[in-house]
């Protein structure tokens, strides 16, 4: 079943079509990557979906409903929130209440019972905590949860991204780039955490990620971009021998490297 549905979403920057009329669909409970050659419209991409950026035409589908260019706050509230390719911690805060802000967004919070310290805001609070730590459990952070973000390795500053997102208890994740800068052995913990948000909690995860190795072996789905347009879409293994594939990663704006990693 469709759950997201992205048609002929497209923006230019001065003249350059960035996104280029990019069509694709994400199924419940699926991973989707999209990769591509440097500057190949990725992260615009996901801002378009995300509602970053508004796009100058397309449209973006959420179990059905019209969500085109909504601010990434109402998107929370109707199901989708992302993370960001450049870690978008509360380094003075501690790693819980990190999470609890993500928890927060999904929350009715109204002023009056706050400014009176009324009990119910307590309770809320005491609830926000509890679901934090599960989530904390779930990315195995758990054992670090007073302490500050700050203090972490890099590898736990992704996952402590991803809890956060998790905890606007979304249907759908945007990843951007969940492995960048991570080493072999927190890029497997990236991959097995993903791996179990789609197939055991049965959460959709839309993912952009450089690691091919990883990409490759967690897609259910992998859509292709270049210069802004959908090359191809398809399984890794569909897409890993398609001519045009290997092409564009060997042109120009590609690199040896990752033609050899497709
Ligand atoms: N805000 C902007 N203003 C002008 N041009 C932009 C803007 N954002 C992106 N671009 C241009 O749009 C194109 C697509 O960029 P984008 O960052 O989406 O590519 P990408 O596939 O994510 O690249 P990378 O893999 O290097 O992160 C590039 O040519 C980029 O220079």
């Amino acid at each position: 079943m469709t759950l997201l549905q992205v048609d002929k979403i497209g923006i230019e920057f001065g003249g350059l079509k960035a996104v280029d009329e990019v069509s694709f669909t994400v199924d419940k409970g699926q991973i989707v990557s999209i990769i591509g050659p440097n500057g190949a419209g990725k992260t615009t991409l996901f801002n378009l979906i995300s509602g970053v950026y508004k796009p100058s035409v397309g449209e973006v589908y959420l179990n059905g409903r019209d969500v085109t260019g909504l601010e990434p706050n109402e998107l929370a509230k109707y199901g989708l929130s992302r993370t960001f390719q450049n870690l978008q911690i509360f380094f003075r805060m501690t790693v819980i209440e990190n999470v609890m802000v993500g928890c927060h967004l999904r929350e009715k919070r109204f002023p009056f019972p706050h400014l009176f310290s009324l009990p119910s805001v307590e309770r809320q609070n005491n609830q926000s905590r509890a679901k934090a730590m599960q989530l904390l459990e779930r990315v195995g952070l758990a054992e670090k949860a007073d302490e500050m973000a700050d203090s972490m390795s890099y590898g736990a500053l992704k996952r402590l991204e991803i809890a956060r997102a998790l905890a606007a208890e979304s249907e759908i994740i945007l990843l951007d780039e969940p492995a960048a800068g991570c080493n072999p052995i927190e890029t497997e913990e990236i991959d097995n955490l993903i791996h179990d948000i789609a197939h055991k909690d049965g959460i959709t995860v839309l993912l952009v990620e450089h690691d091919m190795k990883l990409v490759m072996k967690i897609s259910d789905k992998i859509v292709v971009l270049d210069y802004g347009k959908k090359l191809v879409e398809g399984t890794a293994e569909q897409v890993r021998k398609h001519p045009d594939v290997i092409a564009a990663y060997l042109g120009d704006h590609g690199s040896k490297e990752a033609a050899r990693a497709v």
